[in-house]
């Protein structure tokens, strides 16, 4: 007798760069990168259902910025089995979508992984994840990492990184990703140190960040000036060591000491700024 198929759960988890040095340019037109990636304990929720047909249904505080159609990337990562199986998908968007904190491809990342536990099947291989985006195998692998190639190149942080505690606020603007690369004045910027030092605490890793880069915060900045204002009230807040723009953007991220710090920092921004979207949210380990 076999089992009565079960539902399967994975938690979708916001990326991070809290660093991003654009180091070149690929003859397709994709970039080089150099990043320093991270997970903080916030995401979206994507469930997965036996079922005969494949169906996507989106629920959540940002459903509403979405599509349930082909193009969404849980549907993709379905697809990127080869001929999927059935399956009653339930993505629950808590994320704000394109906001350079990965949603899309947490998602696509969650989808693989729960629809290969649900079909019994291994995941596709590493061309096809990288295909469903650039940030997929990193959300894939769903730990700290260094990120190099155009996101292929993976590599482990040779030493953990000090607790922290993260504020992400989107001033509820999109900008472009493919426009915010071709606005870089320069491709050929320097890459992350070879060797990662040792950051003992949040003020090591602060300072080791502000030697550090996102190179597409000027071109972000120029589309789109908000992102300085969020970054300086990011940075005003007490206890904020760094305030930086993760990936394309909009989205800027504020580094805490401890969980009070940042609820603190979210609820002043939130009382200050109506419009935009702040959460507080643990780095994940
Ligand atoms: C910039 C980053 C940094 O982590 O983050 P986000 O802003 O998306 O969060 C990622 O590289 C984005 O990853 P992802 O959003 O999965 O990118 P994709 O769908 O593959 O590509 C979207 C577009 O971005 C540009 N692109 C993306 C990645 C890369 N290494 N070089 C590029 O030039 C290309 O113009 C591409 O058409
Ligand atoms: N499940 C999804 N969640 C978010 N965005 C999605 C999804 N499926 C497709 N997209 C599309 O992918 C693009 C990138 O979205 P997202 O990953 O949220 O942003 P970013 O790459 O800036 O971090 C958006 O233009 C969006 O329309």
């Amino acid at each position: 007798m076999s089992a009565a198929p079960v539902t399967v759960a994975e938690f979708a988890r916001a990326k991070v760069n809290l660093c991003l040095h654009v180091t070149g340019q690929r003859a397709d037109g994709y970039h080089l990168l150099d990043s320093l990636v991270v997970f903080a304990d916030l995401g979206d929720r994507i469930t997965c259902a036996p079922a005969d047909q494949l169906s996507l249904t989106i629920t959540g505080p940002e459903a509403a910025g979405l599509a349930a159609d082909q193009d969404n990337l849980v549907l993709r990562a379905a697809r990127a089995f080869g001929r999927p199986e059935g399956a009653a998908i339930t993505l629950e968007k808590s994320l704000p979508v394109a906001s350079g904190i990965g949603g899309g491809s947490a998602d696509a990342a969650a989808a693989l992984v729960a629809l290969s536990k649900l079909w019994h099947v291994g995941l596709p291989d590493a061309g096809a994840v990288l295909r469903l985006g650039a940030d997929v195998p990193v959300c894939l692998a769903g730990h700290p990492a260094r990120m190099r190639g155009v996101g292929e190149l993976l590599s482990p942080l040779p030493h953990p990184l000090p607790a922290a505690h993260l504020v992400l606020v989107n001033p509820r603007v999109q900008v472009s990703t493919p426009s915010v690369f071709k606005g870089l004045a320069r491709k050929d910027n320097p890459p992350l140190p070879p060797e990662l030092p040792r950051l003992k605490s949040l003020t090591d890793l602060a300072t080791f960040l502000t030697m550090q880069r996102n190179d597409l915060e000027a071109p972000a900045q120029a589309a789109e000036p908000v992102i300085a204002a969020v970054k300086t009230a990011l940075g005003g807040q007490p206890g904020c060591h760094l305030a930086r723009m993760s990936g394309s953007g909009a989205t800027c991220f504020g580094l805490f000491p401890d969980a009070q710090s940042a609820a603190a920092a979210a609820h002043a921004l939130r009382a200050r700024h109506a419009g935009w979207w702040v959460e507080a949210a643990a780095m994940a380990a």
